[in-house]
């Protein structure tokens, strides 16, 4: 699996142009993603980060990692995923990093995503969809999703996301109508952020394997 991620990870880079601010995500293929752009790290103008995680390994290549605000809009975001449908539609924040990828994912032209194949899926839902929380209102919105959804909200005890949040994992899902979930579930106070990435699918997935494959 980790080969395919590298396989994923290593193609990205061909999306990358000259002098780029390039948006990057977290996780342990955008990992892969991150060494090879350190390879040509001469050639782009910095990179805006997701997470504390990302923005050291960034740093240990001696990529300058730039605040979004002032870099702008970007013309190119990479990010891995937990699962991904037929229509490009994902769910992320397996590794708590949901709200800062949703951001730059929407101030990004380009969002490339990058996985290996068992992260594609018929229909969303087998992995537990992540919600971002402020932490007072846990109870509150694991309350508001049991009786929206169905679905079962597990708190990810122990992890504090890089905003300080907390956050829930949906259990027993099956996501026929991403676009609408994500709106229903944004609409409940304390959500931060839901790890649907439905209104903002990515453009391109890259599958890793031998060799990689595209989809637009
Ligand atoms: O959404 C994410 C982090 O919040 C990651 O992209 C997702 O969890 C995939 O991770 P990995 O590449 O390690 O399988």
């Amino acid at each position: 699996m980790s080969e395919s991620k590298r396989l994923a990870g290593e193609k990205a880079i061909e999306f990358v142009e000259d002098g780029m601010v390039v948006g990057v995500g977290t996780g342990s293929t955008v990992a892969f993603f991150i060494d090879a752009l350190g390879r040509i790290r001469d050639r782009i103008a910095g990179a805006v980060s997701s997470s504390e995680q990302s923005t050291e390994r960034l740093h240990r290549h001696g990529i300058e990692v730039l605040d979004l605000n002032a870099a702008g809009p970007l013309p190119l975001y990479v990010d891995g995923a937990d699962e991904c449908d037929p229509h490009r539609r994902l769910i992320k924040g397996g590794g708590a990093a949901l709200t800062r990828e949703k951001i730059i994912a929407q101030a990004s032209t380009r969002f490339v995503c990058i996985i290996d194949p068992a992260k594609q899926v018929d229909v969303l839902g087998r992995f537990p969809l992540p919600i971002e929380v402020i932490p007072m209102a846990r109870s509150l919105v694991a309350r508001e999703v049991l009786a929206r959804t169905g679905g079962q909200p597990v708190w990810r005890e122990g992890v504090v996301t890089d905003n300080g949040n907390w956050v829930l994992d949906v259990h027993g899902l099956r996501i026929v109508d991403p676009v609408a979930l994500e709106a229903e579930l944004n609409q409940i106070p304390g959500v931060v952020a839901v790890g649907l990435f439905a209104r903002r699918p990515a453009d391109v997935v890259i599958v890793g394997g031998e060799p990689p494959l595209v989809l637009r």
